[in-house]
């Protein structure tokens, strides 16, 4: 792997957050969730600052985080809604392999659970349904590899990934 992080990218609930940091412990790489970072940045959870600033806003700081981040031999999980920031994308690309995380829908429905919670930079008249139909085919767009999660457990998925950045 010359481009030396390993960049999640998908839905809200596809498993970045949760795959990567068992995978960043298999490959023994560093782990840094750029959400966790916005929310340190921001000194307040997510969907706080959409409450606070509007989802326009919470992209434009996700944009700025990617900018700025400068990390090496990590595995980076990312906010659903980077795929909207060209520069930022092409930021995590150039320094790294991107592999998109595809989960079904009524999985994704059934693991989030009440989405108005959880900070997605979504238009408020937006359903998730119609999210995802928008997102899909940019998230297969900007990633290197997509990995059919349907069926697979986090072990499965981990594996998934190694097998097809080891290549
Ligand atoms: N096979 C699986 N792979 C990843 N996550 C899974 C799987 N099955 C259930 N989950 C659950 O789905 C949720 C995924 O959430 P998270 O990792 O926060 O996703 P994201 O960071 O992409 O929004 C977690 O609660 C996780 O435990
Ligand atoms: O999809 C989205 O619009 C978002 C998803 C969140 O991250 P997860 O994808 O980790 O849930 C977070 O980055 C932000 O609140 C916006
Ligand atoms: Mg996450």
């Amino acid at each position: 792997m010359k481009r030396t992080n390993l960049v999640l990218i998908g839905m809200p609930g596809s498993g970045k957050s949760t795959v990567g940091v068992v995978l960043a412990k298999r490959l023994s790489l560093g782990f840094v969730d750029t959400d966790l970072v916005i929310q340190a940045r921001e000194g307040r959870p997510l969907q706080a600052t959409v409450d606070a600033l509007g989802y326009e806003a919470l992209r434009d700081i996700e944009e700025q985080t990617l900018l700025e981040l400068a990390v090496e031999r990590h595995v980076i999980a990312t906010g659903g809604s980077v795929i909207y920031s060209e520069p930022g994308m092409s930021r995590l690309a150039a320094h790294g392999v991107v592999v998109h995380l595809d989960v079904p829908l009524d999985e994704l429905v059934r693991r989030v659970g009440d989405f108005s919670l959880r900070g997605i930079a979504m238009r408020p008249d937006q359903s998730f349904a119609n999210l995802f139909a928008e997102r899909r085919p940019l998230y297969a767009q900007h990633a290197q590899h997509t990995i059919d999660c349907q069926g697979l457990d986090l072990e499965q998925v981990c594996q998934q990934i190694i097998a097809v950045v080891d290549r």
